[in-house]
């Protein structure tokens, strides 16, 4: 049996694709949630428009997934050591699966270390890449990256988690696969910002491209490789974030462009991350000019014009990560 703990919008995507493949048991901390989506027969909160499946176990309750031998973890950056720590006897021994993009804001810590740390005797693996929940839901066809450290144990994963129309793609680069997701959401902010403010796709696709620079340099100066981020959790999932509104990320630049309110329940993982790699950066005196920008405008520091006018003015220079 497979779990899949938290029923946002992802999570709940994950759980009704995997239902093809065998038991999945859905759990959610609030009770009232689970029971709002027995009687509809949907997630109205996170995912509206796409039916549970009749098979697909619903809880609040933890115990359930006791004979889990992998777990998913679909549940913000921010709140994965609180989640994990709070149940970390119920998910000893098993397999568990990030499915969150981001760094840890305390730590500097992605995923797959904040598991490694709260449950040690976990296999710690992560599903990240290019996939909006929406997608996955309606079995559109997507492809994502399946990291983990142990290659055998990433393999059968990669078996019991594709699906038909959700082919996963294996690697054992945690560390390149978590950054390219984390660093994505990013540069999906200041994309947004850019076509916000009106200062067109041209200046989107610089961002975009000097945005992967960064996103190489990062990935080169923590032991990442390159073939990592230039797959489907780095170049592809920078490409889908970047250039679509369904992006929760690209909506929040785009609001701070036209300088409109957000709403603050939404996730955005790139706001809390973007503080997170600047101070990473700076630790590795490495250049991150756009993640700077962001921390600008997410901080309220800066203008969009501000934070154009800072990377404008840079001096010349070679083109080159
Ligand atoms: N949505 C998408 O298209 C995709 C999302 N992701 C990633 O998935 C992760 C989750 O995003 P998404 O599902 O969209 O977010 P949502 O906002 O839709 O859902 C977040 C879920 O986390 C739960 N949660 C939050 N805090 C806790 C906690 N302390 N204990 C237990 N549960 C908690 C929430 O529960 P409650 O409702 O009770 O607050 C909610 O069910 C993010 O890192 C995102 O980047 C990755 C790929 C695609
Ligand atoms: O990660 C995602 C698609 O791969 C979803 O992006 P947002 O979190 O910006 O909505």
């Amino acid at each position: 049996m497979i779990g899949v703990m938290g029923a946002g919008a992802f999570g709940t995507a994950l759980a009704i694709s995997l239902t093809g493949n065998g038991p999945v048991t859905l759990w959610a901390r609030d009770r009232t949630h689970i029971d709002e989506m027995r009687i509809a027969g949907e997630n109205a909160r996170r995912l509206p428009g796409t039916a549970l499946p009749d098979t697909l176990r619903l809880s609040a309750d933890i115990d359930e997934l006791q004979h889990a031998t992998i777990v998913l973890l679909a549940v913000p950056m921010q709140k994965l050591r609180t989640v994990l720590t709070e149940y970390a006897p119920n998910l000893a021994g098993k397999t568990l699966v990030a499915c969150c993009k981001g760094v840890e804001l305390e730590t500097l810590q992605g995923p797959v270390q904040v598991i490694t740390e709260t449950v040690p005797d976990a296999v710690a693996a992560i599903l990240t890449g290019p996939g909006f929940a929406h997608d996955i839901a309606k079995g559109l066809p997507t492809a994502m990256t399946l990291a983990c450290a142990d290659a055998l144990a990433g393999g059968a994963l990669q078996d019991r988690l594709s699906t038909a129309n959700l082919r996963l793609y294996r690697t054992t680069d945690t560390i390149g696969s978590e950054l390219g997701g984390a660093l994505k959401n990013v540069m999906a902010i200041a994309c947004g910002a850019a076509m916000g403010a009106g200062l067109g796709e041209s200046a989107r696709a610089a961002l975009m491209t000097r945005g992967y620079a960064e996103m190489q340099r990062m990935a080169q100066a923590v032991g990442a490789r390159a073939e990592t981020l230039s797959g489907l959790s780095g170049f592809g999932d920078l490409t889908l974030t970047c250039t679509s509104e369904q992006s929760r990320n690209a909506r929040f630049g785009l609001s701070i462009g036209r300088g409109e309110d957000f709403d603050a329940s939404v996730t955005v993982e790139g706001a809390a991350t973007a503080q997170a790699v600047q101070a990473r950066a700076r630790a590795l005196q490495i250049d991150m000019p756009i993640t700077d920008a962001v921390c600008g405008l997410t901080n309220g520091q800066l203008r969009v014009d501000q934070a154009m006018n800072n990377l404008l003015s840079r001096p010349l220079k070679e083109e080159k990560c």
